[in-house]
């Protein structure tokens, strides 16, 4: 399928923004691990969190996790140290994302952990029992989701969880995310020193009415649609989100300030709503390290060429291995509306205004839902906007192209 795209000339809408995956992917995991036997509400009904809903409600002997890789590091460490014989597998592109660290980490922990296929990915054997758990080192600069998944289950090692990060630290607000979902449900988790975490061996609490905040990460296209549509009586309210959230990817409202989007929250201390007005962007350039907010770069970098910001991002080895090679798929996509972005150290990305002649051929997506809804803004300066694949959305945020359609974009399905 490919989508036709017009965006409107203004915007004065509101919109629900979709409950936070990773809030969920961790909530639900240390829900099981706590034994609460009532279901969590208001969860997102994204498919990376509908895959752990069905694997933890009905435990089948091969669970298939999709393209999610929350739940694939999560539900191995979960299912390493909970009784049970399962084999764990994924999309092609899962069979392909390295796990090797936290397999390495889990078997020093004693875990039964076996490769079905390709020594270092998915599918896993798994033979679950109780582990003792201790202390080991972990290097922390290739996923953070291998931290988290460690340490969700350290309070129920029988000697708790010391871990010692090494090299550069990736992603590191997950992991402080991780560490406060889990103080919510009672754990006594927290960073002794300046890479090393501990976890008690205290079992989680059994919490009955736990309220998830929406997508931070979800929330960037409406930034980008704001600053790109760039009318001045356009407003957009965002429902769902907090100003004191711990979700990482709330700095998107902080970089989108830099490009001229005001964000203005009605309350500060809770969830509450968050009204978003276009300004005149001046910024000539932008330099950002996106270490600690990868999944932010891909609309930064469309909105940015978009907005003829150049910049210099760094900070984004990690997008090689994540729903696709975001970084090639950002330079080869860009180049069909005319811009020329380069790599370089396969860890940062820059623009200096080079352009070539666009093709306007259709945006390929990669089956990464990130490179549709980061392309799509792109609507208000490419009228006719095409996205092929666009139903990738629904890893994260199904009903984004609704969303966009009830904000006056009109949506075509291409003959
Ligand atoms: O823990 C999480 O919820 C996530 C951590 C990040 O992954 P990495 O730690 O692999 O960068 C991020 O990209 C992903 O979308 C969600
Ligand atoms: C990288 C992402 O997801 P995951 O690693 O959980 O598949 C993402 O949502 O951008």
């Amino acid at each position: 399928m490919t989508y036709i795209i017009q965006a409107p000339q203004q915007i004065n809408s509101t919109i629900q923004l979709p409950a936070s995956k990773s809030i969920c992917n961790r909530a639900l995991v240390i829900h099981a691990m706590a034994g609460c036997t009532f279901p969590l509400s208001h969860l997102s009904d994204c498919d990376d969190t509908e895959v752990i809903v069905a694997a933890l409600r009905d435990m089948p002997e091969t669970i298939n996790i999709k393209a999610a890789g929350t739940a694939m590091r999560f539900m191995t460490a979960y299912l390493a140290s909970t009784p049970g014989s399962h084999t764990i597998t994924g999309t092609e592109r899962m069979k392909n994302r390295p796990i090797a660290i936290l397999v390495d980490a889990l078997r020093r922990l004693g875990a039964d952990i076996e490769y079905v296929e390709k020594e270092g990915f998915p599918p896993l054997r798994i033979e679950g029992k109780p582990l003792e758990g201790g202390q080991i080192e972990v290097v922390g600069s290739i996923s953070s989701q291998y931290i988290s998944a460690l340490l969700m289950i350290g309070p129920v090692l029988q000697k708790g969880l010391e871990l010692k990060l090494t090299g550069e630290i990736a992603s590191r607000p997950y992991i402080d995310l991780t560490l406060w979902t889990m103080r919510q449900f009672g754990a006594d988790a927290k960073w002794t020193d300046i890479d090393t975490i501990t976890i008690a061996p205290q079992p989680y609490a059994k919490i009955e009415d736990y309220t998830i905040e929406s997508d931070w990460s979800a929330s960037s296209y409406w930034y980008e649609i704001m600053a790109l549509n760039a009318n001045r009586d356009s407003e957009l309210q965002l429902d769902g989100l907090s100003d004191c959230t711990k979700q990482g990817d709330s700095v998107v409202k902080y970089i989108f300030s830099l490009l001229g989007v005001k964000s203005d929250f009605e309350l500060r201390d809770r969830i509450a709503p968050l009204k978003l007005k276009a300004h005149r962007c001046t910024l000539p350039r932008l330099d950002y390290d996106f270490t600690g907010s990868p999944d932010l770069a891909q609309t930064i970098v469309v909105a940015c060429c978009a907005m003829g910001v150049h910049f210099r991002f760094t900070g984004l080895a990690t997008l090689k291995i994540k729903e696709t090679d975001r970084i090639e798929a950002l330079k080869r996509e860009l180049r069909k509306v005319g811009y020329v972005i380069r790599d370089e150290n396969d860890n940062t990305l820059i623009w200096e205004g080079e352009t070539c002649e666009p093709t306007h051929e259709p945006i390929d997506t990669y089956e990464d839902h990130r490179m549709a809804m980061a392309f799509a803004p792109l609507a208000f300066k490419f009228p006719q906007l095409q996205i092929n694949h666009p139903e990738v959305v629904t890893k994260s945020y199904p009903h984004f192209w609704e969303d966009l359609r009830s904000v006056g974009f009109i949506i075509t399905e291409k003959a």
